[in-house]
């Protein structure tokens, strides 16, 4: 069993249940991961959608001259639909940040309009008696459904996702194949699984392309000593946190956590010793926080807490949560301590990320001031390490 699934592993390119997991569906992937996601979908749907919105109109000059004319003229006004359906599909897509949910709309309408296309022709090329260059472009309109479920190996997509899409398309095309190769059983079940063969090698070749996503991302957004986002990384996901709609109605809490008297651990112990501190506070900070919350490795011992819907107060509770833990211990036993500023999107009123990570530095620089080993909260009131984790190093 091992064996088998080893090599179900290695077919995909991945080592764990966990990165197989992230093939088969979109639900643990982080926030960076799944924009990143959309972005690519959506930048590959812009230049076909342009494309095709020339293409599928111009293409109807050939219908014109060989087609009879009422054929000719409904493949015409179905040509110009497709076109502007394909022209407000580039407008869609062009913007930055579409958001996951919209990419994957956008891209089953991409799919669609060519599928219904040959749903809509193949009734009306059956009923005509075509001859020469006609007949050559009816099996044009014939390869739709193969190019349409081919193309899905362009995208993205994890394995759910790529279901979804492809059985839609499978059964409609399904359908049209029947319409068109119904009196010929061998024919239309030869159809078939020709149209199976490349589902599978597009099915192979999106799910390669999420794999390879997630591979670059986690590599280019997470730091290396730390294993946290970076903060070219984290500004990435604050900006698209504060523009997701919802959250704007929401609580959004930022910590901004600054080690104390880090810089006496690296004089006294060495450099070493202080990427443990370093190591051992990103793992306390990580483990401490829900799935859709973000740590982030600001600079050298500077870490970002995102909170997205969560008030000052459940803020406080957390930073609760991490002082009782202990961020971090010395190799003799003594504790490690942070300052940290608390800010809230509403009870700061502020509009951006970049205002709300301003007044969460300007109380942790309070902390600072006051005596280290605690949290300044938006009303002023402040959250200190207990006892046992609060000997501040001194350097
Ligand atoms: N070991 C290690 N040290 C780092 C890293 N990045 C930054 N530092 C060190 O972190 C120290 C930060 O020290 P300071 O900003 O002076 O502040 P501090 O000693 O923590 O004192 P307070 O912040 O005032 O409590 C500097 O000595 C940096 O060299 C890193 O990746 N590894």
């Amino acid at each position: 069993m091992d064996t088998l699934i080893q090599s179900i592993y290695q077919l995909f390119g991945v080592n764990s249940k966990e990165q197989f997991a992230d093939l088969v569906s979109a639900k643990g992937h982080q926030e960076i991961i799944r924009q990143h996601r959309a972005d690519l979908i959506a930048s590959r749907i812009f230049p076909f959608a342009v494309l095709f919105g020339i293409v599928v109109p111009a293409w109807g000059i050939l219908d014109l001259i060989y087609f009879p004319t009422e054929i000719a003229l409904t493949f015409v006004a179905m040509r110009l639909a497709s076109g502007g359906a394909f022209f407000i599909l580039a407008y869609i897509t062009k913007k930055v940040r579409i958001g996951m949910k919209r990419a994957l709309t956008s891209l089953m309408v991409m799919l669609m309009i060519p599928t219904l296309f040959y749903q809509l022709s193949t009734p009306l090329i059956a009923s005509a008696e075509l001859t020469g260059m006609a007949t050559t472009l009816m099996s044009l309109y014939g390869l739709l459904p193969y190019v349409v479920i081919a193309s899905l190996a362009l995208f993205p997509l994890t394995l759910k996702e790529f279901s979804l899409f492809s059985l839609v398309l499978v059964i409609l095309s399904g359908i049209g194949l029947y319409r068109s190769e119904g009196s010929d059983l061998n024919m239309l079940l030869a159809q078939l699984w020709l149209l199976l063969v490349i589902l599978g090698v597009s099915m192979f070749s999106s799910l390669q392309q999420v794999r390879y996503l997630i591979s670059q991302m986690v590599k280019a957004s997470y730091d290396g000593l730390t294993k946290l986002l970076t903060r070219r990384a984290g500004m990435d996901i604050m900006e698209s946190l504060f523009r997701a709609t919802g959250l704007q109605q929401s609580n959004f809490s930022v910590l901004f956590l600054d080690l104390d008297k880090f810089k006496g651990i690296n004089d006294t112990l060495g450099h070493d010793a202080g990427d443990e501190v370093l190591r051992q506070t990103a793992k306390t900070l990580s483990e401490s926080i829900r799935r859709g919350d973000a740590a982030i490795r600001w600079g050298g011992e500077e870490f970002l807490i995102l909170l997205p819907h969560t008030d000052s107060e459940s803020a406080k509770n957390v930073v609760s949560r991490l002082m009782n833990r202990g961020l971090a211990t010395l190799p003799d036993g003594t504790p490690v301590t942070a300052s940290i500023g608390l800010s809230e999107q509403h009870e700061d009123n502020t509009h951006s990320w970049k205002d709300l990570v301003d007044i969460a530095d300007k109380r942790l620089y309070h902390a600072k001031q006051t005596g280290r080993a605690k949290c300044v909260a938006p009303d002023g009131s402040e959250v200190h390490f207990p006892a046992q984790n609060a000997r501040v190093k001194a350097n």
